[in-house]
């Protein structure tokens, strides 16, 4: 195992390039994309915005379906998109094959649970491992924020919460607001942490905005005619729990459904947003 180049494009005057490397964390080979905008350079770092997908994707579908990388030239941002959970050979999958828990399905955590125990690192991959190798290989700075979709939704929102000092704002598209009350969220937190629902507290976003100290800036975009709304996702548990004058801008998008098309119709102002912070 060791760092290699898969694939390397021009784009929008920038570049985006997929890698591959070992993952200590992690214990497998794990691929990342990245895009760099035309003014990243040694001299001149450029802020970062980290997005997490949902089940069933790669680092791909994100860098191949949005359409980030126009607005992220011009505003001078870099776009980093790791996968989803482990991969590889040795890495236990769900046991029946389904696409909700295991491989493509990581959510973001650190599986207490053997055997996910092993690889399932997820929420210190992204936190710590992923940030360090993407600082120290490219010219991208300490200034982050993080974004995601659906799952990626549920890990942008629990992540940013419990480390404010390290991500800037965070934005997602129709996340999974309160995991331990939806079919998705009491699989994976089962699997992953075992029965001990306190234990899945962690991993919350209706549970940490409730009780959080610190306020971080985040929008939140969620289509009206999404197929997993009232059964998956719940946003009106993230909006009670809330405190008073918490900076959460909450849109409700008339017809959008829960696809990429709906991520390609927001991501400007996803990116726009951050941008605030960022620069
Ligand atoms: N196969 C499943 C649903 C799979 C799905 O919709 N995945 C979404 C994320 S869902 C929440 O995390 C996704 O982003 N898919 C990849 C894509 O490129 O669209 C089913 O059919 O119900």
């Amino acid at each position: 195992m060791s760092l290699e180049i898969l694939n390397e494009n021009r784009c929008f005057g920038g570049w985006l390039k997929q890698l591959s490397h070992p993952s200590e964390k992690l214990n497998c080979s794990m691929r990342f994309s990245i895009y760099l905008p035309p003014n990243a350079s040694e001299q001149h770092k450029v802020p970062v915005v980290y997005w997490l997908s949902g089940l069933t994707c790669t680092d791909e579908n994100f860098m191949q379906k949005a359409g980030a990388q126009r607005i992220a030239a011009e505003l001078g941002i870099a776009l980093v998109a790791p996968d989803t959970s482990p991969r590889g050979e040795t890495v236990p999958d769900d046991p029946e094959g389904a696409y909700d828990f295991g491989l493509g399905a990581g959510f973001y955590l650190n599986a207490t649970e053997a055997p996910w125990n092993k690889h399932y690192l997820m929420y210190d991959y992204i936190t710590e491992e992923l940030p360090a190798l993407v600082e120290s290989l490219f010219p991208v700075s300490e200034l982050r924020a993080i974004s995601g979709h659906s799952m990626g939704g549920h890990g942008a929102i629990t992540i940013a919460l419990k480390n404010p000092e390290r991500f800037k704002s965070v934005t997602a598209f129709s996340p999974i607001c309160n995991p331990m009350s939806c079919p998705w969220g009491e699989k994976a937190l089962s699997g992953y942490l075992g029965e001990d629902r306190a234990q899945w507290t962690d991993y919350d976003s209706t549970y940490l905005l409730s009780c959080c100290e610190d306020q971080i800036p985040m929008l939140v975009d969620q289509g009206s005619a999404d197929q997993f709304l009232a059964e998956q996702l719940k946003p009106e548990t993230l909006l009670s729990a809330a405190p008073e004058g918490y900076p959460l801008d909450y849109r409700l998008q008339e017809g959008y459904d829960h696809s990429y098309y709906f991520i390609a119709s927001f991501i400007e102002d996803h990116l726009r947003f951050h941008s605030k912070y960022l620069l």
